[in-house]
């Protein structure tokens, strides 16, 4: 059965695609998420809606509690996550108002918890972080009828202030595509509770190597001028998600569990069981 989670970015608070709308509150052994999820169907597929930022923007890049929005996910069943973002674009032919689906993240956060597993040793794959199927149905969907590019590698910057001209310049030379401040830990973490996660970027900017500067009202009038495009290519997705098959992303624990099952101590089968009681007996 396929749940649809879906993470609305900046300028993308509200779940106006979904059918009908039921808040909820989840607690999670992370902590408190950004907001209540908002649970709802679309075409008769269950849809849950989570703001990242909290309602009002209450949550930085570096402050929102990412374990806790992507374990509350799971807890509620999803099984696919599609992530909205405002990005800026480091090259000519991406523009503000395109829509990009990445498929590659560099990850330059340093301030983040990144994974659930402090506790026990994990190391899962990461080499294609976006789940390329998600993203296919997703770039097909969007391409139809809007300026879509099907790939593009994310710089994930730790912000929350903008980049300078040398960092943008630098990370032009380095051949990234677009630059924002969220796809990390939020894919680590997906991957790692082992639902399929794609992001549907839209370009709100040329960031700093192109303009004077970059402004958060640029950026929240673009991402709000693309609020619909993205609520049109969610709504037009999650039917064929429905028919999408099995995926290795939902697989991502099997054999990366590296702790002994004897040397897991109860407390962190108790706090971890969502994520791993497939993989440990008892
Ligand atoms: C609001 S300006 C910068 C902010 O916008 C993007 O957020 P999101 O990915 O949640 O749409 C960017 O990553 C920054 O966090
Ligand atoms: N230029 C930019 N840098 C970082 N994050 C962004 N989000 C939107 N535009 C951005």
């Amino acid at each position: 059965m396929v749940k649809v989670g879906i993470i609305g970015g900046s300028g993308i608070y509200n779940p106006s695609m979904f059918d009908k709308v039921e808040e909820k509150k989840v607690r999670t052994p992370f902590g408190p998420p950004s907001d209540s999820y908002m649970l709802g169907e679309i075409d008769g597929v269950e849809t849950v809606f989570l703001s990242r930022h909290g309602r009002g923007h209450r949550y930085s890049p570096s402050t929102l509690n990412y374990r806790a929005n992507i374990y509350g996910m799971k807890k509620l069943g999803v099984t696919h996550v599609i992530s909205a973002s405002a990005v800026g674009s480091l090259r000519e032919d991406y523009r503000p108002l395109d829509i990009v689906i990445p498929d590659q993240v560099y990850d330059r956060t340093c301030k983040r918890a990144s994974t659930f597993f402090d506790d026990i040793v994990v190391h899962i794959g990461l080499a294609d972080p976006f789940c390329p199927e998600l993203s296919r149905i997703l770039y097909e969907v969007s391409s139809k009828k809007y300026r879509t590019h099907d790939k593009g590698t994310y710089l994930c910057m730790e912000g929350p202030q903008f980049s300078t001209k040398a960092e943008s310049n630098v990370y032009r030379k380095l051949g990234f595509d677009v630059i924002g401040m969220t796809a990390q830990p939020e894919a680590k973490l997906a991957r790692e509770a082992e639902m399929c996660f794609a992001i549907i970027a839209t370009v709100t900017d040329y960031d700093v190597w192109h303009e004077e500067s970059v402004t958060i009202s640029q950026v929240i009038e673009n991402a709000a001028k693309n609020e619909q495009a993205v609520q049109d290519i969610i709504r037009s997705s999650v039917k064929r998600l429905a028919d999408m098959g099995d995926c290795q992303c939902r697989h991502a624990l099997e054999g990366a569990i590296t702790t002994s099952e004897n040397a897991i101590p109860a407390s962190a089968r108790r706090k971890l069981r969502l994520l791993i009681s497939p993989y440990i007996k008892g």
